[in-house]
């Protein structure tokens, strides 16, 4: 592909465990079982799939961190493994979550101290630091100690820190972990803004509305292999999905669960549990009516709510990786 900076071909990852207690047994781990994609420079493309999938082996492997077991893997057409130096100042990665950054340190102080581990010069990197926290809005709290912080702005300072040679590419591996909404929205912002400045960012996500609102491009992984990769547009569309049902109750079991995938038009049932009541997302045909066939089946249980709706991202992901979110 034209313009990439990014090119995966048939990458392999391994690792090599035990299990047991008393009689270790050699386990091996197929974390990547050849996965190929391209990304192109400016572009946010997104790593989706649920736990364990290989989102993290793979930005490990791209970030020159681990080497593949097979497979070649090329970063602005340097090898990951193998020619890692030429790709280091070129890259940075931000993980989620409050590590990272020394605590009794201020947010300036932080930045200063990883630019000198990147050699950079004390006129840039001044002028540098400046700019990176007034981008992720902390100007004004850089002086204060990082243990004053709130979750969000450590997660912002996290972004400048990553940010602090200049990377052409950017690997973000779940950015926006444990953030509350508005923090989770400010830190999205900061995302497109570098994308506007033509950085590439690779990005793993759990949460769909996010890989929704950011990506250009996603692919979805799933037990070590890529399930599907195209624009959130086309995953939405491509899965022939029409109409999802919404449904809140109040106590629900396999019985009536499987009961429900027996109706006519029902391609998949997911259930997300809350803490009192359950949500209940069926995915059907809309040439069919299955609404009244599912009150049947749910006619011994409190039923909350019912909601029909158009397709989201998640609901492309439920069918492609099965289960529930
Ligand atoms: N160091 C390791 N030793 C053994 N197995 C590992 C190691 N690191 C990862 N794995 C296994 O490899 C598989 C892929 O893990 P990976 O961390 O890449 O998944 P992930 O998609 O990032 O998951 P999550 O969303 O939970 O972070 C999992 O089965 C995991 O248990």
């Amino acid at each position: 592909m034209k313009d990439s900076v990014i090119c995966v071909e048939n990458l392999y990852r391994d690792y090599e465990t035990t299990k047991g207690w008393l009689n270790k047994k050699k386990v091996i781990v197929k974390a990547l079982a050849g996965i190929s994609f391209e990304v192109k420079k400016g572009e946010i493309f997104g790593l989706l799939g649920p736990n364990g999938a290989g989102k993290t082996t793979t930005i490990k492997i791209l970030s020159t961190l681990l080497a593949p077991t097979s497979g070649e893997s090329r970063v602005l057409g340097y090898k990951t493994f193998g020619e890692e130096n030429m790709i280091r100042q070129h890259i940075n990665f931000i993980f989620g979550g409050e590590l990272g950054v020394y605590r009794r340190l201020s947010g300036r102080d932080n930045l200063v101290y990883f630019s000198n581990l990147y050699k950079i010069r004390k006129n840039i990197r001044d002028k540098r630091i400046d700019e990176l926290l007034e981008l992720v809005g902390l100007s004004e709290k850089g002086d204060l100690k990082v243990e004053t912080y709130s979750k969000g702005m450590i997660q912002r300072l996290q972004i400048a820190r990553g940010l602090i040679n200049d990377p052409e590419i950017i690997y973000l591996d779940e950015p926006t972990i444990g953030l509350d909404p508005i923090g989770a929205r400010e830190l999205r912002d900061i995302i497109k803004e570098l994308s506007l400045r033509r950085k590439t960012i690779l990005l793993t996500t759990h949460y769909m509305h996010e890989a929704d609102e950011l990506c250009d491009r996603i692919a979805i992984i799933n037990k070590g292999k890529i399930v599907a990769l195209d624009t959130p547009v086309n995953l939405k569309k491509q899965n022939r999905i029409t109409s999802v049902l919404e449904i809140n109750v109040l106590g629900i079991y396999d019985k009536e669960l499987e009961e429900i995938k027996k109706i006519e038009g029902v391609e998949t049932v997911a259930v997300k549990k809350n803490d009192q009541w359950q949500l209940i997302l069926i995915q059907f045909k809309n040439t069919h009516n299955i609404t009244q066939n599912v009150l049947n089946v749910l006619k011994n249980n409190t039923v909350i709510s019912v909601n029909e709706r158009g397709a989201l991202l998640e609901d492309a992901y439920v069918r492609l990786v099965g289960g529930s979110i």
